[in-house]
């Protein structure tokens, strides 16, 4: 068996635009439903979804085989939970609350077998098909693709320098959380936040990495698009269940 390819990391990589969808829902289900509805990627989040490894690993297998990817946001840039979810196949992380270049270069060594990282080494993960993929130990990080958030005042002062780390492959901008810390909890759209999250997305492109960002006003997603924004979340899926519900009960209730 070959080793899988991260067509995600080969995309932003060769600048294609890559369009997401934000998942919270923990279900097999569902991520199966919406994988084959045309994103190019799903963002499965254990920081700020009750997603635990079982739920997960069944997300990923009813992923397997579609044209989305699977980016993984655990919920926080920890070694051992990176260390359970590469074992179970996740290729692309999304680490959160990265603001020094320390950091992210830790999150690019938790992703890596020594000598180029501390990953523990694991005999026949599922990530390597059971051991059927005779070179996974070896070539594995040529496919694993590690992005980081930057969401706080220190992130954004250290831009250039996270961005600049060997094998960070990406740098997403959490809205929600840069505009908190920027003074304006719960307003992503306030003036100063739009600016810091144009000139960051033009920092991280200067320094040849992809950019990447979650909104879901569709104006705002086509301006970051065209801001150069590789990776960019248009939704999620428990606003998309929560307003189309609504919706209907309110045709017929009202
Ligand atoms: O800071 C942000 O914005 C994010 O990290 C995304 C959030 O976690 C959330 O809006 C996802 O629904």
């Amino acid at each position: 068996m070959d080793l899988p390819l991260n067509h995600f990391k080969r995309a932003i990589r060769s600048g294609q635009k890559q369009i997401g969808l934000w998942s919270h829902l923990c279900s097999h289900l569902s991520t199966e439903i919406l994988a084959d509805s045309g994103f190019d990627w799903l963002l499965l989040d254990m920081e700020h979804s009750p997603n635990e490894l079982p739920e997960l690993l069944s997300q990923l297998q009813a992923m397997k085989g579609t044209k989305a990817s699977a980016i993984v946001r655990p919920p926080w840039n920890d070694m051992v939970v990176f260390k359970r979810l590469l074992d179970i196949g996740v290729m692309t992380l999304l680490v959160p609350y990265v603001q020094t270049a320390e950091e992210a270069a830790n999150a690019v060594a938790f992703t890596r077998y020594p000598p180029h990282g501390v990953r523990g080494f694991a005999g026949a993960p599922r990530a390597s098909g059971y051991g059927r993929v005779k070179d996974y130990a070896h070539r594995c990080g040529e496919e694993i693709c590690v992005l980081v958030q930057v969401e706080t005042v220190l992130g954004l002062q250290n831009l250039e320098a996270i961005a600049n780390v060997d094998g960070i492959d990406g740098v997403f901008i959490g809205p929600g959380d840069l505009s908190a810390a920027l003074g304006h909890l719960g307003n992503p759209k306030h003036p100063e936040v739009l600016a810091a999250i144009d000139d960051a997305i033009a920092r991280i492109r200067a320094c040849g990495k992809a950019p990447g960002i979650l909104t879901g006003d569709e104006t705002l997603a086509r301006h970051y698009v065209a801001q150069g924004c590789l990776f960019v979340a248009v939704g999620a899926d428990q606003n998309l269940l929560r307003d189309s519900a609504q919706a209907l009960a309110g045709r017929f209730k009202s």
